[in-house]
């Protein structure tokens, strides 16, 4: 396979996120596109970073009763997306109706818990259990809705890969060793995070926020 690093390309601005694109495209295996990007440059500005060649991850987090998400995921039909993300949090007919409606050819991967959260925002939202608990039984539940695979961090991605032997498995919060975690609690190396299991890595800040994004890509595939 391709390079396992996705960059995170979390900018509102269509010009900055083709430039950083741009400059990393060799050493990275594709770009993600979350919210932030999307609600300023919708599909004309997916499409316009896909021309670039890569294989894209749209990570829209969709999270809503079946129907709306099934209904916004056909909507995205013509983009292809080779990742697609929802939250597990919607629950199993969600998420049964969500893999329904993509294309094929498009993984979708439910969200378990986001690795800006610890235990104690956990127990903050009444949710009673650690987050490697909690990632578990939402795997499950993921895999028996016939999902591709989860989102998780670095810690919990070895036990799901023991329960889920063919899952797909994208693990952000990457920092390379005594990089600034910033707002992600539950943080791994990217070197770690593949010996772990890890399917593919989500790369932002520590590339795009590089004084040279290029350079940083390379030295973090140099890593793997
Ligand atoms: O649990 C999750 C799910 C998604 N993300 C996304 O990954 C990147 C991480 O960016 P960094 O700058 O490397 O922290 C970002 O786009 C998030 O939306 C996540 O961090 N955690």
């Amino acid at each position: 396979m391709g390079s396992r690093i996705y960059v995170a390309l979390d900018t509102p601005e269509l010009a900055q996120a083709l430039s950083i694109a741009g400059r990393v495209r060799h050493h990275v295996g594709g770009f993600k596109v979350g919210l932030e990007f999307f609600v300023a440059n919708g599909a004309a500005g997916v499409r316009e970073v896909a021309a670039l060649g890569l294989p894209i991850f749209l990570d829209l987090k969709l999270h809503d009763i079946p129907n709306t998400v099934a209904s916004a995921i056909q909507a995205l039909h013509d983009l292809h997306p080779a990742v697609l993300t929802i939250h597990t949090a919607g629950g199993r007919a969600m998420m049964e109706d969500a893999k329904a409606a993509a294309p094929p050819g498009t993984k979708v991967v439910g969200v378990t818990v986001l690795t800006s959260l610890d235990g104690r925002d956990l127990a903050s939202i009444g949710v009673d259990a650690a987050p490697s608990a909690q990632v578990e039984r939402l795997a499950d539940l993921a895999a028996e809705a016939g999902l591709d695979g989860i989102v998780c961090s670095g810690a919990e991605v070895a036990a799901a890969h023991a329960r889920w032997k063919h899952g797909f498995f994208v693990v952000p919060g990457v920092r390379p060793a005594g990089g600034d975690a910033g707002d992600q609690k539950r943080v791994i190396t990217p070197r770690a995070a593949v010996d772990a299991g890890a399917s593919i890595l989500v790369i932002g800040r520590p590339i795009t926020k590089a004084e040279d994004p290029d350079a940083a890509a390379r030295a973090i595939a140099a890593t793997l």
